[in-house]
Parts: structure tokens; C-alpha cells; sequence
């Protein structure tokens, strides 16, 4: 008896006190682990959508973003779903046959209707944005700019998403936008010291954007933000006609001009275009614009020829921009002021399909000159047997375009061979599309808080992790405390004996 007694007193965990204490805390740790276990594996994601027409000059284009849904505020969460592009040319085109606009939007619609679960269909917004093209449209017959937006709101209230409207977008609003989504994809606003600027090259108009606190000249190309409790202040300049489809228009409007013929056909001697290149065009597309002289050649048609001299192309292209008339400190060209530029620019839109057809994307400016020379210089017959299944409206232009991009670049935002290497030609950020689209529902939804959200202090996975290991120290010093209390109660009971 004695010695069974003594066994108990010298191994503790023989006492049922114990036992229960030491199970009630094996199955509080096993609560407590397993609880933070389940806290931390990503829940089923409820995903919120949102669809923006970009109505440019060209085509149109439809964009399906997607967001999980808790998670509206927080930068980078937005990603592009699908995309499409509409058959055919852009809206504006829709002029004589506006009723039309609209419905040249259906197949696209559908395909965002079968990427978006049907029961989100009701809560997801379409935006439609215009551009450059119906901007000179307006300017030109704001009747039937009118009627083929009329057009496609109809279309699109029709369909089961709701629709937000649809409108000719700012010049100003069409850069600033650009510089939101390449900024929120980069997630600069949040984690960079400094934003990147935006460079967007479209058919009928180009845009500049990038943060410059030079803010005291033409108060109106400057916009400010509070973003995620930050100011910007940010330039941004669009040029109406600067787009490279307009700005061929310009160039081959100062050729003609130069060199009016007489009686018979006019031939147009043209160094942007490659040797053995030979059209016969007609005078009116491009005097379709209002972005060309008034002044007409009086013949129809005339005679496209190339010669591909790529120093003559560039002297010829300088002439469409105005580079003396400068009444503030610094210009970029037809007297419109610019600051200083400042940091890294994404150069995306045609800047990117033109740059990344001539495989310049990565090579220095001096570099870029001597490359884009010999590809002028290439007979026309060679470039279509190397570009078989390059659309030719495009092959027949890389020339003039690769040329137009490096004289707008240098001479007109005042890039130099230094700089160059600050500009990056992109396409995607993250698997998104860089272009206006995705700032602008950023902005209409609210998207971007002006404040910084307040996080708690230590994020979820470390505040469960810090709680168990708070009751495993708990139970040592309980442990140690009760090991402590037997060893001194029993020195104290032998000294009593
Ligand atoms: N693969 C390509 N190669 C060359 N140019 C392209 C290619 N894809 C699109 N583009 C050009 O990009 C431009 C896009 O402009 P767009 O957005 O339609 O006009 P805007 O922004 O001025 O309203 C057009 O000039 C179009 O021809
Ligand atoms: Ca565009």
C-alpha cells in the first residue's frame, strides 16, 4: 500500500486532475489548430463581372473583367476574363447606315453572355466608351454621331447585363484612363514610389499621360488624384488626327499638295512605301477626314508608288507636325506644352503592334533607325512572300507607321537615345489588355477608394497562428508551475516528517 502510494505521489500524471486538464488542452490546441486550418484555405470565390465596349476608330473591341467580390478595394484584383473583337470597322463607320451600329455588336455580346454565369447576368454593368473616330465624326456630322450612339444603346439595353451608357469619351479622360489601368496592373499605386506614364497610339488619335508635378502651365492637360491617400498630379495630352491612320492621311495630303500635276493621273512618288509598290487609290479616302485640308486635288484616282527611302520618309513625315511654334516652356509640337518627361512610359495600342511586327520592341533608338531603313528599302513583292499571313492593309504600312512612331517618340514628346530605353513596348500587364478600358470601369465603379483602406494590424493567418502558440505557452507554464508547487510540497512534507 505504502509503496503503491508513494509510485502516485512521485508520477504526477497519475492523478485524474491532471489527466483531465492535460485532455481538455489536447482537445482545445486540437480545436484551435484545426480552426485555423480551416480559416485559411481559400474559400469558393463569388466573382462579380463588369463589360466595356472600347468603340475605337478602327474596330471595336469588348472586355470582360472579373473581381472576387469581397475583395472590390484592393488593388490588382481585377483581371480580364475574355475579350473580343467585333467583325468589321469601328462604329463611326456605321455613318450612312447608323441603325446598323448596334446590331454589328451581337455576336461579341453573346460571347460575354456565355463567359459570365447566367445568374450575374442582371448585376453586371456594360459601359460603352468612344473614341477618336467618333470624335471626328461629331466634328464632321454630329447628327449622325448621334444616331449611331443612339444605335447602340438600344442594342445593348436590350441585352441582359445592365447597361451603364455609352458615350464619346475626352481625349483627356481616354489618357487618363490608360494611366490608371497600366498603373493598377503594376500595381504602382499601392506598392511603387513612383507611376508609370502612359503612351497610346490608336487609328485617329495618340495619347500622352505620365505624373509631373511641373503643374503651374495649361492648367487644362493637368488632372489631379487621390488615390489610395495619395495625391497625383498628372499631364495628359491627346492629339485629335495624330492616331497612325490620320496621320497617314496627313502625310499623303502634304505629298499630293506638293506635287499637283497637270493633265493625266497623278502619281504619287512615296519614300514611305516600299519599292515595286504600285495602287491606284482613290483621292477621296483621303479626303474623307476633317483632318485633311480643305483644298482637294481635283483628280479622282491617283498612282501609289513606293520608293523606300527611308531618310526622305522621315523628312517627309516631320513635315505633319509643327515643331517651331512653342509659347511655353517646353513643347511637345503644334505649340501644345509639355513638361519635362519623367520615369518609365508603357507604350501600348499600335505602338506595340507596330513596334513588335518590325521586331523593335527592344532595341535602342539608333539601332531602331538603321533597322526600320532596310526594311523600307526591302522590294514590296519580298516583304509580302516573308509576311504571307500578315493582313496587308496592315504589311503595306509598317514602314510609314515604324517611321510616324519614331518621329512622334523623338521629335514630338521629345524622347532622345537616352531615354529610349525608359519607354516599353506592351501589349499586357498581368494577362490584362493595357489600354483606356479597364480604368475607366475602375473609376464608374468606385473601384479605386481615394483613402487607403485600413488593414487590421496583423493579417488573419498570423493573428490564429500567434493565438496557439499563446495557449501552448500557457499550458508549459502551467506545467512548470505545477512541477514547481509538487517539488516544493513535497520538500516541505519530508522536512515536516
Ligand atoms: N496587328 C496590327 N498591326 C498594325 N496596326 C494595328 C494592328 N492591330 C490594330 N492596329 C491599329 O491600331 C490602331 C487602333 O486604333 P483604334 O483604337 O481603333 O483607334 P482610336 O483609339 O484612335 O479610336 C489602328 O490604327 C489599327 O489599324
Ligand atoms: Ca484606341
Amino acid at each position: 500500500m505504502a509503496g503503491q502510494r508513494e509510485m502516485r505521489e512521485k508520477n504526477p500524471w497519475h492523478r485524474r486532475p491532471i489527466i483531465i486538464i492535460a485532455v481538455l488542452f489536447t482537445v482545445v490546441i486540437g480545436g484551435l489548430v484545426t480552426m485555423s486550418v480551416m480559416q485559411n484555405k481559400p474559400i469558393h470565390q463569388k466573382y462579380k463581372y463588369g463589360i466595356v465596349l472600347d468603340a475605337g476608330s478602327s474596330h471595336t473591341s469588348v472586355y470582360v473583367y472579373q473581381w472576387p467580390a469581397e475583395k472590390e478595394n484592393n488593388t490588382g484584383m481585377v483581371t480580364q476574363k475574355h475579350t473580343c473583337n467585333v467583325k468589321g470597322k469601328g462604329i463611326s463607320s456605321y455613318f450612312r447606315n447608323a441603325n446598323q451600329a448596334g446590331p454589328s455588336l451581337r455576336e461579341c455580346m453573346e460571347e460575354a453572355e456565355r463567359a459570365i454565369p447566367t445568374p450575374r447576368h442582371q448585376e453586371t454593368p456594360v459601359y460603352l466608351g468612344a473614341t477618336a473616330g467618333m470624335r471626328l465624326l461629331r466634328k464632321e456630322n454630329e447628327t449622325a454621331s448621334g444616331n449611331v450612339l443612339l444605335s447602340v444603346m438600344q442594342f445593348l439595353q436590350a441585352t441582359p447585363f445592365s447597361f451603364q451608357g455609352a458615350r464619346i469619351i475626352t481625349g483627356q479622360e481616354e489618357g487618363a484612363y490608360g494611366w490608371i489601368t497600366v498603373n493598377y496592373l503594376s500595381d504602382n499605386f499601392r506598392r511603387a514610389q513612383h507611376t508609370m506614364g502612359a503612351l497610346d497610339l490608336g487609328g485617329a488619335s495618340t495619347q500622352i499621360t505620365f505624373e509631373s508635378g511641373d503643374h503651374f502651365k495649361s492648367i487644362n492637360d493637368f488632372i489631379h488624384f487621390r488615390l489610395y491617400g495619395k495625391e497625383y498630379r498628372v499631364y495628359t495630352h491627346s492629339f485629335l488626327c495624330y492616331g497612325k491612320d490620320q496621320a497617314l492621311k496627313l502625310f499623303l495630303d502634304r505629298q499630293l499638295q506638293a506635287h499637283p500635276t497637270g493633265s493625266g493621273k497623278q502619281t504619287l512618288e512615296d519614300p514611305c512605301f516600299h519599292p515595286g509598290y504600285n495602287k491606284s487609290k482613290s483621292v477621296q479616302d483621303i479626303y474623307n477626314s476633317p483632318c485633311v485640308s480643305e483644298v482637294q486635288p481635283s483628280k479622282a484616282e491617283f498612282t501609289h508608288k513606293g520608293t523606300g527611302n527611308w531618310m526622305l520618309c522621315q523628312k517627309n513625315v516631320r513635315r505633319i507636325f509643327n515643331f517651331s511654334e512653342c509659347t511655353s516652356s517646353s513643347c511637345s509640337f503644334n505649340g501644345v506644352f509639355q513638361p519635362p518627361l519623367k520615369g518609365q512610359f508603357g507604350a501600348f495600342s499600335a505602338f506595340f503592334f507596330v513596334m513588335d511586327f518590325l521586331n523593335l520592341t527592344s532595341e535602342p533608338l539608333e539601332v531602331s533607325k538603321k533597322k526600320l531603313a532596310a526594311y523600307c528599302s526591302m522590294p514590296w513583292d519580298e516583304v509580302t512572300k516573308n509576311h504571307k499571313k500578315v493582313k496587308e492593309k496592315y504589311l503595306q504600312e509598317y514602314c510609314f507607321s515604324g517611321t510616324y512612331i519614331l518621329t512622334l517618340l523623338e521629335d514630338g514628346y521629345n524622347f532622345t537615345s537616352e531615354t529610349w530605353k525608359d519607354i516599353k513596348f506592351i501589349k499586357k500587364i498581368a494577362n490584362s489588355d493595357a489600354g483606356w478600358t479597364l480604368g475607366y470601369m475602375l473609376n464608374l465603379t468606385n473601384m479605386i477608394p481615394a483613402e487607403a483602406p485600413d488593414s487590421p494590424p496583423i493579417p488573419h493567418a498570423g493573428y490564429v497562428t500567434l493565438m496557439v502558440l499563446f495557449v501552448f505557452v500557457l499550458f508549459f507554464l502551467i506545467v512548470l508551475a505545477y512541477c514547481f508547487f509538487r517539488r516544493s510540497s513535497s520538500a516541505s512534507q519530508k522536512q515536516i516528517v
